[in-house]
C-alpha cells in the first residue's frame, strides 16, 4: 500500500498507542482517508469494488460512532476528533490541516443546496460547535462549545455564542506543519 501521508500526520494527532482500540473516532478519520485513496485510483473492477467495500464502511462508522466525513469533504492532514456522536460535515466543505473536532459539530450549509464554510489551518471546535453557511473561519481560530457560527471568523479569532461574537483575537501560531516533507 502506498504512503498517504495525511493519514500519518492524522495519527500523530492521536499521539497514543493502540488508537483503533481507544478511539472510535479514528475509525472514521481511516475510512475518510481510505476514501480518498479509492477515489484516486483509476477507474476499473477493482476500484468499484473499493466502492462499494467503501460505502459499507462509511455506513457502518457514521451509523455506529455518528461521525459522517463525506470523502468528497477536502480535509487537511492532521485531523483529531475528540470524542463521537453527531459529528456531521457537509460533502463540500473544505477544512485545512491540524483541525480539531469535537462531539457534535456540524459543519455544513445554512439552507438546502447553499454555500459551506472553509476552515482554515489549526481550528479548535468546542463541542457541538455549529458552523453554518458562506463561512470563512480564519487559520488558528477558536469556535467556543456550542456557539453557533454565521458569519467569517478572522485567523486567531475566538469565536463564542449563539449567534457567535468573537471576543478574542490574537496572531495565530500554527503548531504543526503537516504539509512539511
Ligand atoms: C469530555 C470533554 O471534556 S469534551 C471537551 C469539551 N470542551 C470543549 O469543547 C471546550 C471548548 N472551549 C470553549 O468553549 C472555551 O470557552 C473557549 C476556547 C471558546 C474560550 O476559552 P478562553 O480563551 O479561556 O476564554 P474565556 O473563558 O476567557 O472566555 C472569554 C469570554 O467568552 C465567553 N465564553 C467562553 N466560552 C463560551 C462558550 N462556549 N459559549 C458562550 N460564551 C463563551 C466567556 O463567558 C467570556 O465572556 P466575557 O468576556 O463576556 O466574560
Ligand atoms: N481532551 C479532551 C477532553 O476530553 C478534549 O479536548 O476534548
Amino acid at each position: 500500500m502506498s504512503r498517504d501521508p495525511d493519514w500519518e500526520a492524522d495519527l500523530l494527532r492521536y499521539n497514543m498507542r493502540r488508537p483503533f482500540l481507544r478511539e472510535q473516532s479514528i475509525w472514521a478519520v481511516w475510512v475518510y482517508r481510505w476514501g480518498r485513496r479509492i477515489e484516486a485510483r483509476p477507474a476499473g473492477l477493482q476500484k468499484k469494488l473499493f466502492n462499494a467495500l467503501y460505502w459499507i464502511a462509511f455506513r457502518l462508522v457514521e451509523t455506529a460512532f455518528g461521525i459522517s466525513l463525506p470523502r468528497t469533504a477536502q480535509i487537511g492532514p492532521g485531523l483529531r476528533i475528540w470524542h463521537f456522536g453527531n459529528i456531521f460535515l457537509h460533502g463540500e466543505v473544505v477544512i485545512g490541516s491540524g483541525c480539531t473536532l469535537r462531539q457534535g459539530v456540524t459543519i455544513g450549509n445554512r439552507r438546502e443546496g447553499g454555500a459551506v464554510p472553509v476552515i482554515g489551518d489549526d481550528v479548535e471546535f468546542g463541542a457541538y460547535a455549529q458552523v453554518l453557511g458562506a463561512v470563512h473561519v480564519g487559520d488558528g481560530a477558536r469556535i467556543g462549545a456550542l456557539s453557533v457560527v454565521l458569519d467569517d471568523v478572522p485567523a486567531g479569532a475566538t469565536a463564542v455564542g449563539a449567534p457567535a461574537r468573537i471576543v478574542a483575537r490574537q496572531v495565530p501560531e500554527l503548531k504543526i506543519d503537516f504539509n512539511k516533507d
